[in-house]
């Protein structure tokens, strides 16, 4: 089953919250945790276990494995393997992007079934041209995987760059998600496509001159702790449109608090 198709029935079941795992040091200090590979592995693996059941995806953010050295990516690989093993979605935040014959090498670390890191998706940045991306879109779509492709993101300085246009009056946002839909609509004709769109919930789509459909999958990053609030999801993205609603920070501010806080989460999404 393509990963589109995963994705939407994952959604379908348990709604849009994706729970991010980003182990921050000073997350890791309240947590009463060591800021070490094995502290970032005990915070992601529980993480893991209170969202197992409550939601479709969790979104490690490999940064924070990645500052541990090659602890931090054993820690990483642990912690996506359980998250699979209790049946989440897993999408690694790795923000990936080279020309394309690096690129395939970053797509068979991720999306190669059996790999030490293999996970459902990932995120790609197009800064080199979303045509850089190909072999990882065609290794994702041989291998049931998805890919989320940074289009509008939810910090401040994103809009500077993104929203520039071009003679025709295209933004680069925008270019990014009319290249996106069209891949959709040619490799999913049944609407549900692999390849989605970064779409942050502090910003307007319509600012960037980016039209979202119901072909494209949305990772929105910006709620809870960046100001976006998960009531407002319905009025911020069209209706029909698959949305993940990523909340990090937000959720995992207490160790003892992370289920309930995922539970409110749902909730408020609702
Ligand atoms: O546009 C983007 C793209 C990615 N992110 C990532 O999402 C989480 C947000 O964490 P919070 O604690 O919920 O603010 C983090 O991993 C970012 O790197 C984003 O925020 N915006």
């Amino acid at each position: 089953m393509t990963f589109g198709t995963r994705l939407a029935a994952a959604v379908a079941d348990r709604g849009p919250v994706c729970v991010g795992i980003d182990p921050h040091a000073h997350l890791l200090d309240a947590w009463g945790l060591p800021d070490t590979a094995a502290g970032a592995e005990a915070f992601g693996l529980e993480v893991v276990e209170a969202a197992a059941g409550r939601v479709a995806v969790v979104k490690p953010q490999v940064a924070f494995y990645e500052r541990h050295g090659s602890a931090g990516l054993a820690a990483l690989e642990h912690v996506i393997r359980v998250a699979r093993a209790e049946g989440l979605l897993v999408l690694a935040d790795a923000k990936r992007g080279d020309l394309g014959s690096t690129m395939d090498a970053y797509a068979q670390a991720w999306l190669t079934p059996g790999a030490p890191l293999e996970v459902d998706a990932i995120t790609a940045s197009p800064y080199l041209g979303l045509g850089s991306l190909e072999p990882a879109l065609s290794l994702a779509e041989a291998n049931e995987k998805g890919v989320f492709v940074l289009c509008a993101t939810s910090n401040p300085e994103g809009a500077g760059l993104q929203s520039r246009a071009d003679a025709a009056g295209e933004s680069v946002a925008a270019s990014i998600a009319r290249g996106v839909d069209a891949w959709n609509v040619d490799h999913a004709p049944d609407g549900a496509g692999s390849i989605g769109l970064v779409v942050g919930a502090t910003v307007t789509a319509a600012d960037f001159g980016v039209t979202l459909t119901s072909a494209t999958p949305i990772l929105a990053p910006g709620f809870g702790h960046q100001g976006a609030r998960l009531a407002d999801l319905r009025t911020l993205y069209p209706a029909g449109t698959l949305v993940l609603a990523n909340v990090s920070r937000s959720v995992t501010g207490t160790r003892d608090g992370v289920a309930d806080a995922i539970d409110a989460a749902t909730e408020e999404a609702r």
